[in-house]
Order: structure tokens, then C-alpha cells, then sequence
């Protein structure tokens, strides 16, 4: 039996970093949610052979113990002494290295699907813990929905979606490295978004004060260092996006969009002069996963 299995990407609508910690990684608040741009992860057994391999089209994407969706299979076989091989074929349509999440949601998906063909039984807060291993962001992309994401990013709290609307997301032609973005951070120096605000106006499904409060703590040190992610920025709120914000350690930038008709101006205003232009849903929910 072969199984397929949804990778979405996520976006940060609010990014708050509250100190270093003593252990290198930065303590964060932050609301994270799927949006409906996602990988496809399929899952196939190799009988009578105890390997771990990875099948993708994707130059960028590594073949070998260096992706993350192995790194998984590997965590699963090890802790629970699986002796069945798989082959991992990874159909990417997340941008690679774009603040989306793309390899953790490949990891996440691959445990999901694990879980599933090995019938281990775990439950999700389970599989998550076994995530945050590999990555911080694993452990939300395990639960995907909306939610909290506290500690380094691994502790997760379900809340409400956010009222349906489009996301308009563009990536400019660089890869950013999450590490260096935290190491460049100046905490004194930033302002800091405030998270409880962006989570009481999603209970109160107030799209317009979802979009006054989105906010990420870690767009000053990217904007700075890429001036091109500022441009996009301005763009985009140019063309009318509701509300613009970059996700993640960047480089990607996504915009909120409650209308067809402004959500088709945004798009080809922004196709003009930027490769990677994508609209999509907000998922939200959990139960789009499969
Ligand atoms: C920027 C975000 O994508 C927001 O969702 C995440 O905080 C990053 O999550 P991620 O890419 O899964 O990060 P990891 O692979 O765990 O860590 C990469 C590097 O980022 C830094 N890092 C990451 C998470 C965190 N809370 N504090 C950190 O300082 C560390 O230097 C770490 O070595
Ligand atoms: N399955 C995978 N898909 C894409 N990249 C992967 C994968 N596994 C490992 N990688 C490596 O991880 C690096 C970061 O890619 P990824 O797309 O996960 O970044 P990201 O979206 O910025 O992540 P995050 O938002 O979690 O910080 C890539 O440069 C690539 O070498």
C-alpha cells in the first residue's frame, strides 16, 4: 500500500521573540496557520529492503540524510525498531529555503503518513514531540490549523481559524538562513508585536483587526539585509493587500486579501516584476490535512 500524504506551508501572522535563551535557541510567541500551498509527500514500501530513500525532481531539495522528511522516517524506524524500508517522493511546490516551513512540513507529513503505514498509534501531540527533534517548526506543522506556538516554537496551542480570505505570497529570488536571522537579532532594538491581540481578534473572527496586528519581530534584520523584500512589501500594499507581512525568517511576503477582484490585482501587479507569485486560501483548519 502506497500512501499520499499533504505537506502545506504555514505563515507567521504574529512573530514575537522574548529573549535568548541559555541553550542558543530564542524564546518565541507566535500564531501560525496552513495555507493551501502544499507538497505532495508520497510514501511507498520497499519490500525486503531496511532503507531510507528519497525520490524528488527538485535540485534544491537534498536526497539524503540532510532532508528533513528522512530525518523523520529515520527518527520513527530507531525509536520504534522498524525494520520495513520506505521510498520518500517529495513533489515540491513550497519554495525551498522561503520562511513557509517547506522542509519541517515534508517532515511532518512523513510522520503523519508513518504513523499510518507502520500503524504506530501515536496520537498528534505524540508525533509532534517526536517533530520538534528534527526541527521547531515541525511540531505545529504535525497539528497544522491555526495555533499558539510558544518555547522555541515546539509547545502548541490549537486556537480558532481566521475568517477565510486569500493569501498572495511572493518570493524574491534569495534564500535566507534562519539561523543568521536570529543571531542578527537586536531584541532592545525592535518592536514587538503583540500576539495576545492578534489571538483575541481571531476568536472574534474581526478580519480587520487581524490584519491591523499582524507583526514579525524578525522582518527588521531581513529587510535590512534585503532590500528587495522591502520593495515587495511596498508593492504589494500598493496594489491593495489588506494587510503585508513577511513570514517567517523571510524571505518570502505574503499578503491578506479579502476580495477576488483585489486579489487578482495584487497577483498580476506583483507577477510583473517578482518569479514566485502564489494565491492561495488560508486553510486554518485542521482537518484539511489529508
Ligand atoms: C522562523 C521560524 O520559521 C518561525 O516559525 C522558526 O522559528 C524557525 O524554525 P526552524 O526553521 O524549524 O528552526 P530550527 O531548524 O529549529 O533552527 C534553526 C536555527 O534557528 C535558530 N533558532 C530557531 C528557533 C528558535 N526558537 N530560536 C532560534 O534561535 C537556531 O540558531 C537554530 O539553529
Ligand atoms: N524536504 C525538504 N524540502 C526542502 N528543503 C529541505 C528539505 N529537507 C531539508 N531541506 C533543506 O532545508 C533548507 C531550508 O529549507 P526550507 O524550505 O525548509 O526552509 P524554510 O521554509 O525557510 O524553513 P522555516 O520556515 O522552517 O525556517 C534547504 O536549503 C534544504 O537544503
Amino acid at each position: 500500500m502506497r500512501l499520499s500524504v499533504k505537506a502545506p506551508a504555514k505563515i507567521n501572522l504574529s512573530l514575537d521573540v522574548l529573549y535568548k535563551r541559555p541553550d542558543g535557541y530564542h524564546e518565541v510567541k507566535m500564531v501560525m496557520t496552513t495555507i493551501d500551498l502544499a507538497d505532495r509527500i508520497e510514501l511507498i514500501p520497499l519490500p525486503g529492503e531496511d532503507a531510507i530513500r528519497i525520490v524528488s525532481q527538485n535540485r534544491f531539495v537534498p536526497d539524503d540524510c540532510r532532508n528533513l522528511a528522512y530525518q523523520a522516517a529515520k527518527l520513527l524506524k530507531e525509536t520504534f525498531s522498524i525494520r520495513e524500508g520506505v521510498a520518500i517522493s517529495i513533489t515540491k511546490h513550497i519554495p525551498v529555503a522561503a520562511g513557509l516551513a517547506g522542509g519541517s512540513s515534508d517532515a511532518a507529513a512523513t510522520l503523519r503518513g508513518l504513523n499510518k503505514l507502520w500503524r504506530l498509534g501515536l496520537s498528534v501531540h505524540e508525533l509532534a514531540t517526536l517533530g520538534a527533534q528534527i526541527g521547531s517548526d515541525v511540531a505545529f506543522c504535525v497539528y497544522g490549523g491555526t495555533a499558539v506556538a510558544t518555547g522555541r516554537g515546539e509547545i502548541i496551542t490549537p486556537i480558532s481559524s481566521p475568517p477565510p480570505c486569500w493569501v498572495v505570497l511572493a518570493k524574491p529570488p534569495i534564500g535566507v538562513s534562519t539561523a543568521e536571522v536570529y543571531r542578527n537579532l537586536q531584541l532592545e532594538h525592535v518592536s514587538h508585536p503583540d500576539v495576545d491581540v492578534m489571538v483575541e481578534a481571531i476568536e472574534r473572527q474581526d478580519y480587520a483587526a487581524i490584519c491591523r496586528s499582524v507583526g514579525n519581530v524578525l522582518e527588521e534584520v531581513t529587510l535590512k539585509k534585503y532590500p528587495e523584500v522591502a520593495h515587495i512589501k511596498e508593492q504589494m500594499r500598493r496594489f491593495g493587500a489588506d494587510a503585508v507581512l513577511m513570514s517567517g525568517s523571510g524571505p518570502t511576503v505574503f499578503g491578506l486579501i479579502e476580495h477576488d477582484s483585489r486579489m487578482q490585482r495584487v497577483y498580476n501587479g506583483l507577477r510583473g516584476f517578482c518569479d514566485q507569485v502564489f494565491a492561495v486560501r488560508l486553510l486554518g483548519e485542521r482537518h484539511s490535512l489529508d
